[in-house]
């Protein structure tokens, strides 16, 4: 048994600021025994959409990552964040302008291991583009590039790790295709909406456990955003394979950077896959495609 952390936490448009929270939780869940800290989508900065370019490109961004990849050398555990990633070559950064001539990013989650080396860079695939009735809509895509492709799970030492980002929740294929490559944990760092988050958060992330019979790791943004308009659900959770909620961070305001932690039991999920087989139940002749 080995102990996996998610973190909660509220991140503003001060990068400095968002790197000293993220290094005190990693910090902390290392000390009561975490060997993997997961963080949430966009823990680099939330700020509002004109500045998003800007912040990407920054030297405080640069410094951001260095600074989790020192805090995951310095405690010796395995660290995902979530960051706004600028392409890398000047090419690149002309394919990323938008219509209207800004520069996007990628919205990236980094696996970073203890001894602070980048093994994966998983580029968020499912952009939230919504126009819902009430007030919320979003274009992720005006300031974001989609990513063109899912990684094969990560040997960690929680076990084999496969890597999605907040939107990419709703989708079931990418899960049920990380499973089929032999992941037992799937990490969903997000900065899911109130209005969907209180509707759809947890049911999905229980219907991603259960039908892939696999740890969900859900590492989330909390409360308002200083500068935007923006509010997240929270509610970080650990659930395990048979679909329980086995560890979840308060929901207590004021809201504190914070982190829940749970027992990854490999040998309970391995019983769990071989009462109900349904990976030698599943339909491939009918639906070949995963
Ligand atoms: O890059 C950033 O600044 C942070 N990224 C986000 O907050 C992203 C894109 S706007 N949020 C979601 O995907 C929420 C999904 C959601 O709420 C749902 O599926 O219901």
């Amino acid at each position: 048994m080995v102990l996996a952390a998610v973190a909660q936490l509220k991140s503003t448009g001060v990068i400095a600021d968002n790197l000293a929270a993220s290094v005190s939780i990693i910090r902390n869940a290392s000390l009561r025994g975490a060997k993997a800290i997961f963080l949430p989508e966009a823990t680099d900065f939330i700020a509002p959409t004109a500045n998003v370019a800007a912040l990407t490109r920054s030297d405080d961004n640069r410094r951001f990552v260095e600074g989790i990849r020192s805090a995951a050398r310095e405690a010796g555990v395995w660290v995902s964040v979530g960051i706004h990633e600028a392409p890398s070559s000047s090419q690149d950064e002309r394919d990323a302008k938008d219509n209207g001539g800004r520069l996007r990013c990628y919205n990236t989650q980094l696996l970073i291991d203890h001894q602070g080396e980048i093994l994966d860079r998983y580029r968020k695939l499912h952009l939230f583009d919504v126009d819902i009735k009430g007030g919320l809509k979003i274009l992720e895509s005006d300031s974001t590039i989609p990513g063109s492709e899912l990684l094969p799970p990560r040997s960690t030492p929680v076990g084999s790790l496969g890597l999605l980002t907040c939107y990419d929740l709703r989708f079931p294929e990418p899960s049920l295709r990380l499973r089929r490559q032999g992941a037992q944990l799937l990490t969903y760092p997000s900065a899911f909406t109130v209005r969907t988050g209180a509707a759809h958060w947890e049911t999905l992330l229980r219907a991603r456990a259960i039908e892939t019979q696999s740890y969900v790791l859900a590492a989330a943004q909390v409360g308002a955003h200083d500068g935007t308009k923006r509010t997240s659900w929270g509610h970080a959770m650990i659930v395990d394979p048979w679909g329980s909620v086995v560890a979840q961070c308060p929901d207590i305001q004021p809201y504190k950077p914070t982190f829940c932690m749970a027992d990854i039991d490999l040998e309970a999920l391995e019983n769990t896959r071989k009462e109900m087989p349904l990976w030698e139940q599943r339909r491939g002749d009918v639906f070949p495609q995963i």
